[in-house]
């Protein structure tokens, strides 16, 4: 299967907090997820390396992908991928320092115009959301699942949703073409690893359907 393809699962300080974050990931990837984001928002340097560098030594294991959130000197310094958004800095800048075989990620929100300006910037795939209410997000803003169509025929990139994505309407998503299901509560909101292992489990069955 392509990288960019199935369960993306992406942290949370508060949901993996105490302990849970190695744990969690680590059942996550048992469970079938193909990519990590790591997002911390904490401005605590080395503990986000330390943890960042855990994260990634477990994805190669599981011969996933980690992707660093936000930082650009960190995922340089990890040899990893890396997800910006639109006040995170230049995809350009970052495409040009990480080289051409980074995964790059862009957030797009729900506008065509910004995925365009984020291909020529050389991402690799192309992030659009909130679709459905989010809780760790509740003010991103709104996007219509048929902009997901639009995306798609008109870009040859792999197509990321995020926002409120949970089992249950993750299958409206997939009937829309997306290739990668990003998702943070719904898969870590569990109360044991078992139990994120069994979500994760079924979101990427999904793409085996
Ligand atoms: C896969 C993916 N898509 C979108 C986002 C959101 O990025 P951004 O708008 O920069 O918001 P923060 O996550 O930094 O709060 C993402 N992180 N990952
Ligand atoms: C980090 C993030 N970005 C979004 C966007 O729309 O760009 S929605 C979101 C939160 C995703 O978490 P959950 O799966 O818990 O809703
Ligand atoms: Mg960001």
């Amino acid at each position: 299967m392509s990288p960019l393809r199935g369960l993306y699962a992406i942290t949370d300080s508060v949901l993996l907090a105490e302990g849970r974050l190695l744990p969690y990931v680590e059942a996550a990837l048992q469970g079938g997820a193909r990519l990590v984001q790591y997002r911390d928002k904490s401005g605590d340097a080395n503990r986000r390396h330390d943890e960042a560098a855990a994260l990634a030594e477990l994805c190669r294991q599981h011969q996933a992908q980690l992707i660093i959130n936000d930082d650009l000197p960190l995922a340089r310094q990890l040899g990893v991928g890396l997800h910006l958004g639109q006040e995170d800095g230049s995809l350009a800048a970052a495409r040009a320092e990480l080289g051409t075989e980074a995964i790059l990620g862009g957030t797009c929100h729900a506008s065509l115009e910004l995925a365009e300006a984020a291909v020529q910037a050389g991402v690799s795939y192309l992030a659009f959301g909130r679709f459905f209410a989010s809780s760790t997000k509740p003010d991103a803003p709104p996007a219509p699942l048929e902009l997901l169509d639009q995306a798609r025929s008109r870009f040859a990139l792999p197509v990321c949703a995020i926002g409120g994505v949970t089992l249950d309407n993750a299958p409206h998503l997939l009937a829309h073409g997306v290739d990668l299901l990003a998702v943070i509560h719904s898969l870590f909101s569990a109360a044991s690893a078992g139990e994120v292992e069994r979500r994760a489990r079924a979101f990427a069955r999904l793409f085996t359907a």
